[in-house]
């Protein structure tokens, strides 16, 4: 049988282009975003002449890894998602980069060489999946088992913030403003609303002592009576803190995500209170549900399909969790609307998601597409178009990918420490539990 050009389905070329995308200044226990986060855009382009996308984080030591993994995929069929896997466990990781504990991990728990690897395979996956969607004219939850749901659920999510960077960059301050009191939080989550109809919220905490936090949830109670609310300081409290604060919300809480720093102080936590926690810090990896779930630290997991490694292994982790009857909701971080589509796609097709997903895209006013994915009534229309439905607007990857060229170096890696060191000479990532 011969094989028509558009249904050859190898892999003729994959494209890397690093860039750099406007950030705001928003606050995490570690520090603040930089004016500029890297991501990596990776485009698989097969035989027959088709192209799909994926994205990632860009920082350095994945990029790394993610060239040598293109440079192995020459021939490789689209479809062979498996084998792709096969290829990235054959790339080595540079010792440096990895963490084998939990407090020096960073916001996404323990930072393991597979961990690393997985974070870059995942966007090999989504290019090849939306690449073999187009190819078979199918969305890409098709290809995953078909959608459970039409639209997926997003949160807004909150944080404090400055007016402007403190390194002057870009010189002009957004149009958001500041929020640094309880005041500010529900101005911008009104904001947040009217702009596209969220109906849940969480607040990115760690940043003021706990009880200014807990007065900006009671606010956003007030103001939006009855709507679910989390509140995540990613693990800067103590046990103590974290069930002080717990029973202090339990009547407004959907959930309390991550208030202690790693699975024991979690399960200490869980056994004192009766508000769920949540995780993206002590539940990573397959590795460590064993021991969160037997001890009962988590009642939700957030998945984050680019850690976790990819739209199906995101699937494997609902099933996981659907036996265990722990919750499923989505983590996210500075992103585009290639991952925002992706993260769209596998939602759809997960049966038990009762929470709305994070995401940080209403924060991105930069992106690399023709055209922005639409956040309506704080959700995402799941598209049926083949693929993942998005396309790629080549002038803004390569203006944005310019700004990495020419970066003097700052930006490359984030650093949320380094940012607010301009602001608070000397400071440096605290030590944990910070209250
Ligand atoms: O839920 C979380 O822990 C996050 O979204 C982690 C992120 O890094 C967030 O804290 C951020 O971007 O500052
Ligand atoms: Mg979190």
């Amino acid at each position: 049988m011969t094989v028509t050009p558009s249904r050859d389905l190898s892999i003729a070329e994959v494209r890397l282009t690093p860039v750099l995308v406007a950030d705001p200044p928003l606050l995490n226990t570690q520090g603040v975003h930089q004016p500029y986060t890297p991501r990596l855009i990776v485009e698989v382009v097969t035989r027959g002449g088709v192209t799909g996308l994926g994205e990632t984080y860009g920082d350095t030591k994945y990029l790394e890894l993610a060239r040598p993994l293109a440079e192995n995929l020459t021939g490789h069929q689209i479809g062979d998602l498996n084998g792709l896997f096969t290829a990235a466990e054959r790339i080595a990781v540079d010792r440096s980069h990895v963490a084998e504990r939990v407090d020096v991990g960073g916001l996404r728990g323990v930072q393991t060489a597979d961990k690393l690897r997985l974070s870059v395979v995942s966007a090999f996956e989504v290019a090849c999946l939306d690449a073999l969607g187009q190819a078979l004219g199918l969305p890409v939850h098709a290809l995953l088992g078909g959608k459970v749901r039409d639209t997926v659920d997003y949160s807004a999510y909150l944080f404090y913030k400055w007016a402007a960077h403190p390194e002057g960059v870009p010189a002009e301050p957004d149009d958001w403003g500041a929020a640094l009191d309880p005041a500010g939080v529900v101005a911008q989550a009104r904001r947040l609303t009217e702009r596209y109809g969220f109906t849940s919220y969480k607040l990115k905490g760690g940043v003021f002592p706990p009880d200014e936090e807990i007065a900006a949830v009671r606010a956003l109670a007030e103001a939006f009576p009855g709507r679910p609310l989390r509140l995540d300081p990613n693990g800067a409290w103590s046990v103590e803190t974290s069930v002080k604060v717990a029973e202090e919300l339990r009547e407004v809480l959907e959930y309390l995500e991550d208030p202690a720093l790693g699975t024991p102080a979690m399960a200490e936590v869980a056994a004192r209170t009766g508000v769920p926690l949540a995780t993206n810090m002590c539940v990573t990896t397959f590795g460590e549900i064993e021991e969160a779930f037997t001890r009962g630290a988590v009642q939700v997991v957030l998945s984050d399909h680019h850690y976790w490694g990819g739209l199906r292994r995101t699937q494997h982790l609902a099933a996981v969790c659907a036996a265990f009857g722990v919750g499923l909701s989505m983590h996210s971080n500075t992103h585009l609307g290639i991952s925002l589509a992706a993260m769209t796609h596998v939602a759809a097709t997960v049966p038990h998601l009762h929470h709305a997903c994070d995401t940080h895209y209403p924060w991105q006013s930069e992106d690399v597409l023709t055209e922005r994915v639409a956040l309506t009534d704080g959700k995402v229309a799941v598209s049926d178009a083949p693929g993942l439905g998005v396309r790629l607007d080549r002038d803004r990857l390569a203006f944005l990918h310019r700004r990495w060229a020419d970066d003097d170096g700052r930006h490359r890696d984030r650093d949320d420490a380094a940012a607010l060191r301009a602001a608070v000479p000397g400071w440096t990532t605290p030590a944990m539990p910070r209250w």
